[in-house]
């Protein structure tokens, strides 16, 4: 670890607070987690004053599930798995505990550390060119990393490679493995760095932002890739992405942070269904829904997140949250169980929200003065009965989001086999000069309906496209 000043807790379970969010068993440590993290902090050196990046993150990581890190940018997320990583810089200040298995990683040694790091615990970044070199192919890239952790000969190091590329759904791995990465596209490269992550059979999987850079299509073929090295491993997952349509499909259990902390986590049913923390609710609100046929707009969540650096007393959300009120100003709520052990949110007033949805909360006026949102009245009644108005009469809160409607479904590219980039002759991302984003022009909400960042709520995944399926790239053609 090369966080200065780290001091890991002594160990799981040992101080007030080791019961992880979420682990149902508060104060037991996580037990049986492969992966816990314990008050996680981490304080980097500025010249505004500290920025404190993560403010008391825990968690737990069982066998084989998959749990999903969503919030706005700079809410803490990738600092927070790279100070699981040990990749943070040397002034980061890092404090708490995290255990692989009962080993405390914080303040390991770089030579230990390495032998966990890709073997143990391995991590897929936004940027597949992060990962891949360009001046070696990919198949010797492959190798190497099976090399490095293995007592294995070089051919049968290659034979693992083809079997991982093909697992990965790249087609004619037998060809593809002499070809270098700027031969292929953006979402090959991509499903090249999940093989590379997979190469060991690690037990965790890190995967931080991994379709954030790609084109909506081809996002779908790399969570369909993330999901088949998941099968095929049998690793726990941490995915990591601000898009809560991304988790929808891939996650068990969602963690939300906001401002360096967590704010709600529980089992997904739970969190998109029945949300105990507004931002929560916001970052329903703001996503378009492809199982509910209602011309209600998407609500945004006014404001911008608090900078990290001096952060005010209080709730962090409290100036963005028209359900603030005194208390909300005076003292930052804790993460306290509210559908059961499994479920916690950090929110005075969670027992307001039951039922409620953005409109109901959103379309007050988000500069009320504090006090002035509902006192005690739950919103389960409706807007009407917490006496916020009606939500189809309700102004929207300005900005071009205001106006978005519930676009995926009637998209250009809603009928997922009409997309351009199934066809090998317009496929940018087939194009061997495409960069890692030459596809993109899409943001992640942006598109068809069969894109991940527009998914539906948990329940049976759509299948985005035929075409999607490892071994059916339509890719595969033009840039063979
Ligand atoms: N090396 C660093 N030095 C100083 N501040 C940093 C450093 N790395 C991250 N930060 C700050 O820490 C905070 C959390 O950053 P982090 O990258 O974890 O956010 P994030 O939720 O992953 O956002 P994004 O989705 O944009 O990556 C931000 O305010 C960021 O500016």
């Amino acid at each position: 670890m090369s966080a200065e000043n780290s001091s890991p807790a002594s160990g799981p379970g040992s101080g007030p607070g080791s019961g992880a969010p979420g682990s149902g068993t508060p104060g037991s440590g996580g037990g049986g987690a492969v992966l816990s993290v314990r008050d996680l902090t981490v304080t980097f050196p500025s010249d505004a004053g500290p920025v404190q990046a993560v403010r008391g993150v825990s968690y737990d990581l069982r066998p084989g599930e998959v749990l999903g890190i969503v919030g706005e940018s700079g809410s803490g997320k990738s600092v927070t798995s790279m100070a699981v990583m040990g990749l943070l810089p040397k002034t980061a200040r890092t404090t708490g505990s995290v255990r692989f298995r009962g080993r405390e990683l914080l303040g390991l040694a770089e030579k230990e550390m390495t032998s966990v790091r890709g073997k143990k615990i391995a991590m897929i970044f936004q940027d597949p060119m992060t990962s891949l070199n360009p001046v070696y192919k990919i198949g010797w890239q492959l190798s190497e990393a099976v090399l490095a952790h293995n007592d294995v000969s070089k051919e049968v190091a290659r034979k693992r490679a083809l079997d991982l590329l093909e697992i990965v759904g790249i087609p004619s791995p037998d060809k593809r493995i002499d070809q270098y990465p700027h031969e292929f596209s953006g979402g090959m490269r991509q499903r090249v760095v999940i093989a590379i992550a997979m190469a060991n059979d690690p037990d965790v999987i890190i995967a931080d932002e991994p379709t954030t850079a790609l084109d909506v299509t081809v996002q779908a073929q790399v969570l369909e890739a993330l999901r088949a090295a998941q099968h095929e491993t049998g690793a726990a997952m941490v995915l990591i992405t601000h898009d809560l349509g991304v988790v929808a499909g891939q996650a068990d259990r969602v963690l939300v942070m906001y401002a360096g902390k967590p704010v709600e986590i529980g089992p997904i049913d739970g969190i998109y269904y029945q949300p105990r923390m507004p931002y929560t609710v916001g970052l329903l609100g703001s996503l378009p829904r492809l199982d509910q046929r209602t011309q209600e707009k998407l609500t945004p969540i006014p404001g911008t997140p608090p900078s990290v650096v001096n952060l005010p007393p209080g709730c962090p959300f409290a100036p963005r949250c028209p359900l603030r009120t005194d208390i909300c100003l005076d003292r930052e709520p804790a993460l306290l169980p509210v559908l059961g052990a499994e479920h916690q949110a950090a929110c005075h007033h969670s027992d307001l929200l039951t039922h409620a949805d953005a409109m109901d909360i959103f379309s007050t006026d988000p500069n009320a003065a504090p006090g002035a949102a509902p006192t005690d009245a739950p919103l389960a009644g409706g807007p009407a009965a917490a006496g916020l108005g009606s939500a189809t009469d309700a102004p929207p809160l300005g900005g071009p989001g205001a106006e978005a409607s519930p676009g995926p479904v009637g998209g250009p590219g809603s009928d997922p086999g009409s997309t351009s980039s199934t066809d090998p002759s317009t496929d940018p991302g087939a194009d061997s000069s495409a960069g890692p984003n030459a596809a993109s022009g899409a943001g992640p909400n942006a598109g068809p309906g069969a894109a991940p960042g527009t998914a539906p709520p948990p329940g049976p995944k759509p299948d985005p496209d035929p075409d999607s399926h490892p071994g059916q790239d339509p890719q595969s053609g033009a840039a063979q």
